[in-house]
C-alpha cells in the first residue's frame, strides 16, 4: 500500500532532516527529480521556457532547486516571487508555470495570483491553498494540471475539493516519506498479495454466509447483500428475512431463504453457529424491537458480523453501540455512509479520516466510511483509503452489495480490516469497469464476480509458483 501522510508527520520528518543537516541535500534531490518531471511533461528541454513562482519556505526552495537543474538541462527558466508575477508575464509566454508558492506549510488563507489561461500549471507537492490534511481550500487555491507529489500522498490530494485542484498526480521520490505513517491508499497490487486461498478439500460450508435482513416490502437490499457474498466466492448463503414468501418468487435459487417468524433472536443465534460470517441490517427496518433483536445477535453470535444500514442506525447513539460491541466475541465491520455515520456518532467536524479512526478505536471495530475516497479504519489506528470507484456507483443497492462482499471475504478467513479494504477496493474497481451509463446493483454483482475471478486466478498461479 502507498502511504498517505499527515502534515504533522511531514513536519516531523522535515525537522529530523534539519537536525541531521540533510535538508539541503534532500532539496537538491527533489529539485533534480522535479526538473526531470517537467522535461518529460514538456517533451524535451531545448527551447522550452519554464516560469517558477516560488514562495519563502521549503516549497519555494524546491522550486529554486528545480530551476538550477532545469538550467543544467538547457531549459530557459525564470524564477519570480508571487508578487512579481504580473511584471514577467509581459514578456514571452512560458510553456509551463510551476507553482512553488506554499506546500504543506500553508498556515493562513491564501490569495492566489492570477495565472494566464492556456499555459499548463505544475504544482509542487500540493497546489498552493489546498489544506494538506483535509483537501479544504483556505481562501483561494491554484488549479493545477499536474501535481508533483513529493514522498507520500497527502489527504488533500485525495479528498474534494483539493482532489479537483490537483490535476494529474505525478510521484516524485516516493521513498521520501515518513516511516511512521499509519495511513495507506489501496492499490490493485495489494489485493493480489492478500487474496484468500481456500484449501483444496473445502466444501460449500467452508465459506458460508448468513444475511439477516429484508422486511415486508423491503426485499431488494437483503437480496443484493446475498448476491454480493456469492460474487466473491461464498459457498452457501442463507438469507434470514421477515419479507413475505410471495416476495421471493424471483429470487436466485442459489440463496436459501429462511423465514424469520418474529424478531426473537434465539433461533437465529442457534442457526448462526453453522456460518463463518454474517451480514446484519440491509432492509431490516428500524423499530425498537429490531434494535433489541440486533443487539442480541451481536452479543450472542460467535462469527464475524458486517453491520450495515438499519443494523447500524437502530443504534441511535454511539455509546449504546460501543456498550454492545464490548460484549462481542468476534470481529465487527461497520459500513456507514456519511449520513448513517453522523446519525450514530454525531456530525463530522474537520477531517473525516480523524472521525472514522476515532470511531474505530472507541468501538474496537473496523469502521468503513463510504465516500470518495472510502475510509477504512482499524481499532489499532491503521487507516486504508480506497479511491477506486466512480460516481456511477451511487445507485440503489450498491451499498448492500458491498456489505455482502465483505462478509464473503470474512467467511474465507480474512481479518476484518483486510476484508473491509479489499472489499471496498474490489467494489469500486469493478464498478468503474462497468461500461453501461449507470451501475445497477445487478450489473455490479456480475462485475465483482468477474473481477474476483481474475484476482483469484493470479493468486492461485502465484501459489503454484511458490
Ligand atoms: N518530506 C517532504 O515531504 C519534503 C518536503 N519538502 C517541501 O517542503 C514543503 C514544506 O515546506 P515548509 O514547511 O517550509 O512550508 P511551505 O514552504 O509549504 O510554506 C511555508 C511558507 O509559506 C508561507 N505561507 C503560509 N501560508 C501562506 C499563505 N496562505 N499565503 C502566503 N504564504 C503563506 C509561510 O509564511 C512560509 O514562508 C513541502 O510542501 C515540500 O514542497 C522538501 O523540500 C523536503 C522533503
Amino acid at each position: 500500500m502507498e502511504s498517505v501522510v499527515t502534515i504533522a508527520e511531514v513536519a516531523n520528518y522535515d525537522r529530523e532532516l534539519a537536525r541531521r543537516g540533510e535538508t539541503g541535500e534532500v532539496i537538491d534531490r527533489v529539485g533534480f527529480a522535479l526538473a526531470q518531471t517537467a522535461v518529460s511533461l514538456l517533451g524535451g528541454s531545448y527551447g522550452r521556457r519554464v516560469l517558477i513562482v516560488a514562495g519563502r519556505g521549503n516549497n519555494g526552495n524546491d522550486g529554486r532547486s528545480m530551476a538550477i537543474h532545469l538550467g543544467y538541462l538547457g531549459v530557459a527558466v525564470t524564477v519570480v516571487k508571487p508578487e512579481e508575477l504580473e511584471s514577467v508575464l509581459m514578456g514571452p509566454s512560458p510553456d509551463l508555470i510551476v507553482d512553488a508558492m506554499v506546500g504543506t506549510g500553508l498556515s493562513r488563507p491564501f490569495d492566489p495570483p492570477k495565472f494566464p489561461e492556456g499555459i499548463p500549471v505544475l504544482s509542487i507537492d500540493i497546489p498552493s491553498g489546498v489544506g494538506g490534511d483535509t483537501g479544504e481550500i483556505l481562501g483561494g487555491a491554484v488549479r493545477a494540471d499536474y501535481t508533483a507529489v513529493i514522498g507520500g500522498f497527502k489527504f488533500g490530494h485525495l479528498f474534494a475539493p483539493g482532489r479537483d485542484y490537483s490535476g494529474q498526480l505525478v510521484r516524485v521520490l516516493p521513498t521520501l516519506a515518513p516511516a511512521v505513517s499509519q495511513c495507506h491508499i489501496v492499490t490493485s497490487r495489494d489485493l493480489e498479495a492478500v487474496m484468500p486461498q481456500l484449501p483444496s478439500d473445502s466444501h460449500k460450508w467452508s465459506a458460508s454466509v448468513m444475511v439477516v435482513g429484508g422486511s415486508p416490502g423491503m426485499r431488494g437490499a437483503a437480496s443484493f447483500g446475498s448476491a454480493g457474498a456469492m460474487a466473491v466466492g461464498a459457498g452457501i448463503v442463507h438469507l434470514v428475512t421477515r419479507a413475505e414468501p410471495t416476495e421471493w418468487l424471483e429470487h436466485p435459487d442459489e440463496v436459501v431463504v429462511d423465514r424469520l417468524e418474529s424478531y426473537f433472536a434465539e433461533p437465529v443465534v442457534a442457526a448462526s453457529r453453522r456460518f463463518r460470517a454474517m451480514v446484519v441490517g440491509p432492509g431490516l427496518g428500524g423499530s425498537l424491537q429490531i434494535g433489541n433483536f440486533v443487539r442480541r445477535l451481536l452479543i450472542d453470535t460467535d462469527c464475524p458480523v458486517v453491520l450495515d444500514a438499519d443494523g447500524l442506525t437502530c443504534f441511535r447513539d454511539g455509546s449504546n453501540l460501543a456498550r454492545t460491541l464490548t460484549r462481542r466475541r468476534a470481529s465487527t465491520v461497520l459500513t456507514p455512509h456519511r449520513g448513517e455515520f453522523e446519525r450514530v456518532f454525531g456530525a463530522i467536524e474537520g477531517s473525516p479520516v480523524v472521525a472514522c479512526r476515532q470511531a474505530a478505536i472507541d468501538l474496537g471495530a473496523v469502521v468503513l466510511l463510504k465516500g470518495s475516497p472510502t475510509i477504512i479504519a482499524d481499532p489499532s489506528g491503521a487507516v486504508a483509503l480506497s479511491a477506486a470507484g466512480t460516481a456511477k456507483l451511487a445507485s440503489a443497492g450498491t451499498g448492500d452489495v458491498l456489505a455482502g462482499v465483505i462478509a464473503g471475504l470474512l467467511a474465507q478467513g480474512m481479518s476484518a480490516y483486510e476484508a473491509a479494504w479489499v472489499g471496498a477496493y474490489m467494489h469500486g474497481a469493478a464498478g468503474a469497469g462497468v461500461s453501461t451509463g449507470k451501475v445497477t446493483a445487478t450489473s455490479l454483482v456480475d462485475a465483482i464476480a468477474h473481477y474476483y475471478g481474475g484476482l483469484h486466478c493470479v493468486a492461485s498461479a502465484q501459489e503454484l509458483l511458490r
